[in-house]
């Protein structure tokens, strides 16, 4: 009844990505999207190609596999996907985990809405900017940034952009200016994100995020903000599970 469709859980590593980065960590990764970006380094969760990885578990399975692996090397567990906020039923590993004096993080789009969000202690929204192919329910957004808003949980979330080109940057200003008090991240985007080339790949992300960080230094709109590049593919590359 209380279960959830899981396509990985790995750790410890590190949080490679945005307001936690660095933080020793367990991922949880859920399956199932309801966006399909064309860039996504993660489709594997929603486009049927690693279907027979996908188990339903319930929360009490989650913190067994949990434990299997990390023991009692951790404190905190980072959700992720797919899109998680499609699963009313997380609450459960969530309560499950807190009962266990564990931290928990957790990374969705801003498409749906959960109660939930208001337990999580470290909320990643990142919206999705032109070259994902997606389009952006302001909508939907401004309700989700409202209710984190009137339940004072605003210092627990941020606001993540993944950028690949002008176009991005610009709607990344967009969203930081419409929800200006929300911690905004800016992330480097990593368009090969198949290859096994390692050298070459960290090689062109950094040329990405200096690329970024000169165009962040140079707008005098942009000031309260932070640019940031994904850490665990410039130590690991494209390598699932880490
Ligand atoms: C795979 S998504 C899963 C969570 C949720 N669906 C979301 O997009 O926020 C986790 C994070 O990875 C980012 N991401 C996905 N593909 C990426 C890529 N090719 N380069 C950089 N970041 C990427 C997403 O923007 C998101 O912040
Ligand atoms: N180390 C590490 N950090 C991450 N931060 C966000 C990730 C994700 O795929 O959601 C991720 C991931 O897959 N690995
Ligand atoms: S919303 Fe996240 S998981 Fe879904 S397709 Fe986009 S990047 Fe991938
Ligand atoms: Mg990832």
């Amino acid at each position: 009844m209380s279960k959830v469709p899981v396509i990985e859980i790995f750790g410890p590593t590190i949080q490679g990505e945005g307001m936690v980065i660095g933080q020793k960590t367990m991922f949880v990764r859920t399956a199932g999207c309801d966006y399909s970006c064309t860039w996504c380094d993660s489709a594997f969760t929603w486009d049927g190609s690693a279907k027979d990885l996908i188990k339903q578990m319930d929360a009490e399975e989650i913190w067994h596999e949990l434990k299997l692996l990390g023991g009692n090397g951790f404190s905190f567990v980072t959700i992720s996907g797919g899109n998680p906020a499609l699963l009313k039923n997380l609450s459960y590993l969530i309560n499950l985990l807190k009962k266990n004096k564990i931290q928990v993080g957790l990374e969705t789009q801003g498409s749906k809405w959960q109660d939930w969000f208001l337990d999580i202690d470290e909320l990643t929204i990142s919206p999705k900017p032109p070259s994902s192919g997606m389009v952006t329910d302001f909508d939907t957004l401004d309700m989700i940034i409202e209710k984190l808003k009137g339940a004072n949980s605003t210092h627990s979330c941020s606001l993540k952009v993944v950028i690949f080109d002008d176009q991005d940057f610009d709607y990344a200003k967009k969203v930081h200016f419409r929800y200006p008090e929300i911690t905004f991240y800016l992330q480097v985007g990593n368009d090969d994100h198949r290859t096994s080339e390692n050298e070459r790949l960290i090689n062109q992300l950094l040329h990405k995020y200096e690329w970024l960080v000169n165009k962040v230094v140079e707008d005098n709109d942009l000031r309260n903000v932070k640019v940031l590049p994904q850490l665990h593919t410039l130590i690991w590359g494209n390598k699932r599970g880490v």
